[in-house]
């Protein structure tokens, strides 16, 4: 998984080499390297050359459906849908029947490529949708045609590519954002950077350990960034009690894990970033309990592994090859208060080499 990452880390640098000492527009960038991580995974090939024009017809996509489900309309229709089918515009139902038409196509294109290539006999899967349509030959073999049926295909790649995506792109933009916010931050993780891996080769995995105001950094920058702060909804599979209130069975629960991240018992001034609140008197990382950026519980995320090495390799890598300088316009904006808080602002920012 590292290897994936990490071919990712250096096309991102190609690109980022090519426009040194100019404003450029770090996100498209960082949002292609993590669009390529997942394709890998799911189908097993990245966005560059003719493949990078497919990939940009679904960022123009996504963007395009991040507008349109986050309308006045839309808002309404989820809190109060008798009041909001009546107001002007796309309805929800009309926005969902869209969006699956859409994404349905490439999802479901991608599949039957891979079923016409696949060698059934090969024992090595390529990526999740060879392993799984391989299974699902297994199991047709002994009579179960519903358990891996095309339908579970095609929702679990849409799922894994969706939440792999958007989530850990937004997130390494909150980092980037935070840091460039932060005077004296850049200046800490390059001290760090420079004791520890020095620049004659990329930071890895086996690095982590050795750097803990790296990871300080990205506690913290999750914690701030909170991008998931109603979390999704769950359902109690049986009649329970919580701190002393009872529950009963098929009750709508939340883990609202913005609250814990936010508590100022654990997290003195809560809204101020502070990596050093993750580094104790010897210069160590802190394990805290309530950094749950994740979720917890049997439903919590379940590309977590993943992203953690995808924020790690990607930051850490970054920041030892490049000063990152703000543009002409200042730093990014680490306002929240429109109406899509969760997501960063688009930004430009200055890159020189370090080494
Ligand atoms: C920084 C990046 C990420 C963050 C902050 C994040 C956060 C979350 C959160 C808060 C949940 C909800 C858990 C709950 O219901 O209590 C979740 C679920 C999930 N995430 Fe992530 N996620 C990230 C990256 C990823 C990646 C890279 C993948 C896939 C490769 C992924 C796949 C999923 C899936 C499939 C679920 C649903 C799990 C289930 O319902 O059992 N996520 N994630």
């Amino acid at each position: 998984m590292q290897q994936k990452i990490l071919i990712e880390v250096e096309e991102a640098f190609r690109k980022f080499d090519e426009h040194l000492g100019e404003e450029q527009d770090v996100p498209a960038v960082v949002n292609n390297a993590v669009a390529s991580v997942i394709n890998q995974i799911v189908f097993g090939y990245r966005f560059d050359g003719e493949k990078q024009e497919e990939f940009e017809k679904l960022r123009d996509l996504m963007e395009y459906q991040e507008k349109a489900f986050t309308t006045f309309k839309v808002h309404v229709q989820v809190f109060a849908p008798k009041i909001g089918q009546w107001l002007p515009g796309k309805s929800l139902d009309d926005l969902l029947g869209e969006w699956k038409a859409n994404f349905h196509t490439f999802f479901n294109t991608q599949i039957e490529n891979h079923r016409q290539k696949i060698d059934f006999d090969s024992e090595e899967n390529l990526d999740y949708a060879e392993a799984y349509l391989k299974e699902q030959r297994k199991q047709e073999a002994a009579g179960e045609f519903e358990l891996f049926s095309n339908q579970q295909l095609m929702n679990t790649c849409l799922d894994l590519w969706f939440a792999g995506l958007s989530t850990t792109n937004t997130t390494l933009n909150w980092i980037i954002c935070y840091i460039m916010n932060s005077p004296g931050v850049q200046e800490k993780m390059k001290e760090e950077l420079d004791r520890v891996v020095g620049g004659d080769r990329l930071v890895a995995m086996s690095d982590k350990n050795e750097l803990p105001y790296m990871n300080a950094v990205i506690n913290e920058s999750q914690r701030c960034a909170n991008i998931v702060p109603i979390n999704l909804f769950h359902a109690t599979t049986k009649d329970t009690v919580i701190n002393g209130y009872p529950i009963k069975k098929g009750t709508g629960v939340i883990a609202q894990i913005s609250t814990v991240m936010l508590d100022e018992k654990t997290f003195p001034d809560p809204y101020k970033f502070n990596p050093d609140r993750f580094i104790d008197e010897d210069g160590k990382l802190k394990k805290v309990e309530e950094l749950c950026p994740f979720s917890i519980g049997k439903r919590q995320c379940l590309g977590e592994g993943l992203a953690r090495m995808e924020l790690f390799l990607f930051i850490s890598n970054m920041f030892n090859r490049y000063k990152v300088s703000p543009s002409s316009a200042g730093p990014p904006s680490i306002d929240k208060t429109d109406k899509v808080g969760v997501f960063p602002r688009k930004f430009n920012a200055i890159l020189t080499k370090r080494h």
